[in-house]
């Protein structure tokens, strides 16, 4: 796979204005993966998704469905008509609903299927949030890898974790599940309100197989440089 792919730029910009003058700096260059939630997509809509994918983008969806089965269900069907690569489900809905999931995905696919992402617990979330908060006990690595296995056994593509927990999901489901990792900070930078972060070698040298990666990009002054950067030192941490 081209390395580029590997680094997904979360588009988490308002309007369309905004996500435009983003993509603006890459012009002439290898379209980047990126990320559209729903704080763009609830303004842009289907329309605004389909066109990029139309120019040429691989899109993730991260709409991160969470609900009964059927409504899932339905929910991916819809989906599906947008042709886009990669859609979120939280893998705390279920079995069920991600198995419906799955099943909608393959029924409905336009082409290429759309790939399924189970969130497992948010990259936001530490030791403390988990049991005192939430309410979930032991370790935030058991619980993660309990959702990992979950989420494959009932058909997703892959999970959404921490650097920090890619190399462990693959140990309990398998190589070829896809390990997509956000809360990512090259060294030095503001983690935010990330609480389980990694630098991009780290997640890299973990296992990951996608960085989702967005202020660190879209906040820099020149945001080619610093995701030039960044695929610069995941290439050196592959050797
Ligand atoms: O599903 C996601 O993409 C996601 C899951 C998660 O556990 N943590 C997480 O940060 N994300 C998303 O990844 C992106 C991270 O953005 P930055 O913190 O700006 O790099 C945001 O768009 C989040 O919505």
């Amino acid at each position: 796979m081209d390395i580029r792919k590997r680094i997904i730029i979360a588009l988490d910009y308002p309007n369309a204005r905004e996500a435009e003058a983003l993509l603006s700096h890459w012009e002439g260059k290898e379209k980047p993966f990126i990320k559209v939630g729903y704080q763009l997509f609830y303004r842009v809509g289907p329309e605004w998704v389909i066109k990029r994918k139309e120019e040429g983008y691989s899109i993730f969806l991260d709409l991160k469905l969470h609900d009964i089965p059927n409504t899932v269900a339905k929910g991916v069907e819809s989906i599906s008509q947008l042709g886009v690569d990669f859609l979120t489900v939280h893998a705390s809905g279920g079995r069920k609903m991600m198995e419906a999931a799955r099943e909608a995905a393959e029924k409905s696919a336009r082409g290429q299927r759309v790939q399924l992402l189970a969130v497992t617990q948010l990259t936001s979330t530490d030791q403390p949030m988990l049991n005192e908060e939430i309410g979930i006990p032991g370790s935030i690595t058991d619980c993660v890898t309990r959702y990992a296995r979950l989420a494959y056994q009932a058909g997703a593509d892959g999970v959404i974790c921490s650097g920090q927990e890619a190399g462990l999901i693959k140990q309990v489901t398998a190589s070829d599940f896809l390990a997509v990792t956000p809360g990512v900070r090259p060294l030095g930078d503001d983690v935010q309100d990330q609480k389980r972060v990694v630098t991009p070698t780290q997640a890299i040298k973990n296992g990951a197989d996608y960085l989702v990666i967005g202020r660190p990009i879209t906040q820099a002054p020149s945001p080619v440089k610093a995701y030039e950067a960044i695929l610069a030192e995941i290439k050196q941490a592959w050797r």
